[in-house]
């Protein structure tokens, strides 16, 4: 976000809410409202942040530099057992023969180079400098958008470890919905884990049921178990949405003794895991919960991208090209295409610029009408009279404001949508029916045809970096953390910093205003 104008700071910092407030208002109102709401709770956020930093003091940048360096700092066992005992590093970067037991003792300390990750060793956050707050997508702290460096932890292996890889049972688990790559993930956990010495390995069926859930066993893993598993979509433990609480969680994982977890999943999961990870802290239990966002939405706060999103944008082509071709092939014809994105609009806009055979994108971060002078159905009628033919790509979560509420959510407790695809459908029939004019409309929902395939080969390296990087985490002793791709580099984050809300796309972006270009497309307001 910009900085914000010193003027309406106060104004904003009128009304003072709580956290707990800003929520019950947030169930209590529509879909539309909410957003609305949202973003007057993130401008407050942003003007209390800068409201408390006095530009005058010569030294407010070190002091808002160590301020994020307490934010950013990722927590670690020692936290809660202060005399946790640490051991060299069973990970060796020289290779070695699985059956001689040279390094079995750990890595030799008198070695010049052993090419560990040193824990002071950080990653650039933003690599932007902006010299205005005016500058497309400026992220400025300070109204003269003045150079703050924000480094966060490098991710890696350690040379020492707190925990001994024989009295290690590590379980990992994947929860929400599918999204290409977690099989690939789980095989490089477990892999890894191997490489570490860990025998007892185990994945815990359909999500956080398997937990609770007594009629599912645990699933016992191993390298000959994982070593073809990425070859197809889908998680090899399957997923679930709902489940049981976390203290049911935590005392399951006493029960059977597990010390390290692995959490993949997205938003809801993280702030599961995070809440595993608090309990675990407040019994003084050693157990590290180590996250790896998955997201084929691409939602997750301050990374890159999240994996199984290049695979989604790669596998829309294949139902944008779809379209297209039936639009293209019909007399008048209309092809409409919703893709994923419940509160962001990424893939929409990603999927649109690699394809260059869509008209008009449509993502929720920007409001659009669909009737009247400069709506949607207008600009499909001049596209039809002016070429012949026309493609939508529409986000799920895009329009909302246009549609009925259900107010239903799902098991996890996420609002259910209202299908905006079928709705643009319908209305595009019904206006073109009305003027009397003939228009040809296919539509095309891909989603579970995406989100079952199996990740392409960028994700496959993304997700064997993250899940050997979840795995050189716990072992380091850091627990309520996850790991992403900051800038082309790895780092570990604290989970609250990256699910503090759903990261969505910025309209003042050179990116979107690329998508623009690229569709030419007008505002639909
Ligand atoms: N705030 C929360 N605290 C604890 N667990 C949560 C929370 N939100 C969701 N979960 C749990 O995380 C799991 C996945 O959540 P869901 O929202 O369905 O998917 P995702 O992780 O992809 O966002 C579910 O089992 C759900 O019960
Ligand atoms: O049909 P399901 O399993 O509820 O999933 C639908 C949702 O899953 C997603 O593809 C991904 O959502 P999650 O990240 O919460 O798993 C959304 O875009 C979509 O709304
Ligand atoms: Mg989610």
């Amino acid at each position: 976000m910009g900085a914000l104008s010193p003027a309406i700071i106060p104004a904003l910092l009128a009304a003072p809410r709580t956290a707990r407030a800003d929520q019950a208002l947030l169930t209590s109102v529509s879909y539309a409202k909410r957003r609305r709401i949202r973003r007057r709770i993130q401008v407050r956020a942003e003007a209390a942040k800068q409201a408390t930093i006095n530009f005058s003091d010569l030294d407010w940048k070190s002091k808002y530099q160590s301020d994020f360096e307490a934010r950013f700092r990722i927590p670690h066992i020692t936290d809660v057992i202060p005399d946790a005992a640490s051991y060299p590093s069973t990970f060796c970067l020289k290779m070695r023969s699985p059956i001689s037991s040279e390094f079995s003792e750990g890595y030799p300390s008198d070695e010049a180079w052993h090419g560990y990750i040193n824990n002071d060793d950080r990653v650039l956050l933003k690599v932007i400098r902006f010299s205005s707050p005016t500058s497309a997508g400026a992220e400025c702290i300070d109204p003269n958008c003045s150079w703050i460096e924000q480094w966060v932890h490098r991710a890696g292996p350690r040379e020492k470890i707190y925990f001994k890889p024989e009295e290690v049972k590590a379980a990992i688990v994947t929860c929400g919905g599918l999204c290409p790559g977690l099989n690939d993930v789980i095989r490089q956990i477990v892999i890894t884990l191997e490489i570490y010495g860990v025998k007892k390995i185990v994945g815990i069926p359909f999500g956080y049921r398997g937990f609770s859930d007594t009629s599912l066993a645990e699933m016992p893993l191993s390298r000959k178990v994982v070593q073809n598993i990425h070859l197809s979509g889908g998680s090899l433990l399957g997923v679930s949405r709902g489940g049981p609480t976390v203290i049911d969680i935590v005392e399951s994982m006493e029960e059977r003794g597990i010390n390290m977890i692995f959490v993949l999943g997205g938003n809801g999961t993280h702030a599961g895991a995070n809440a595993i990870h608090e309990e675990c802290r407040k019994s003084g239990l050693k157990i590290a919960v180590v996250g790896v966002p998955k997201t084929i939405d691409n939602d997750i706060l301050l990374m890159d991208k999240t994996f199984g999103f290049d695979t989604a944008v790669e596998e829309a082509q294949r139902a944008i090209n779809s379209a297209y071709i039936e639009a293209h092939s019909a007399y008048r014809g209309i092809g409409i295409v919703k893709l994923m994105g419940r509160s962001s609009g990424f893939i929409a806009m990603q999927a649109s610029l690699a394809s260059g055979q869509i008209d008009i994108c449509l993502i929720p971060e920007v409001k659009f009408n669909l009737h009247g002078p400069h709506g949607v159905l207008n600009h499909l009628k001049y596209l039809l009279e002016r070429k012949g033919s026309a493609v939508v790509c529409v986000a799920e979560g895009a329009g909302q404001d246009l549609l009925q509420k259900t107010n239903a959510t799902d098991a996890s407790g996420n609002i259910v949508l209202g299908d905006i695809g079928v709705h643009i459908q319908q209305e595009v029939k019904k206006f073109f029916k009305e003027m009397g004019q003939p228009a040809d409309v296919k539509y095309i929902d891909p989603t579970y045809m995406i989100r079952a395939c199996r990740a392409n080969a960028s994700d496959g390296i993304l997700c064997t970096v993250l899940g050997q990087n979840a795995v050189h985490g716990a072992f380091a002793g850091y627990s309520g953390i996850t790991v992403g791709i900051c800038n082309t580099h790895y780092a570990y984050f604290p989970i609250p910093e990256v699910i503090a809300q759903p990261k969505v796309l910025d309209p003042n972006s050179r990116m979107w205003h690329r998508c623009l270009t690229s569709t030419g497309q007008p505002d639909f307001i």
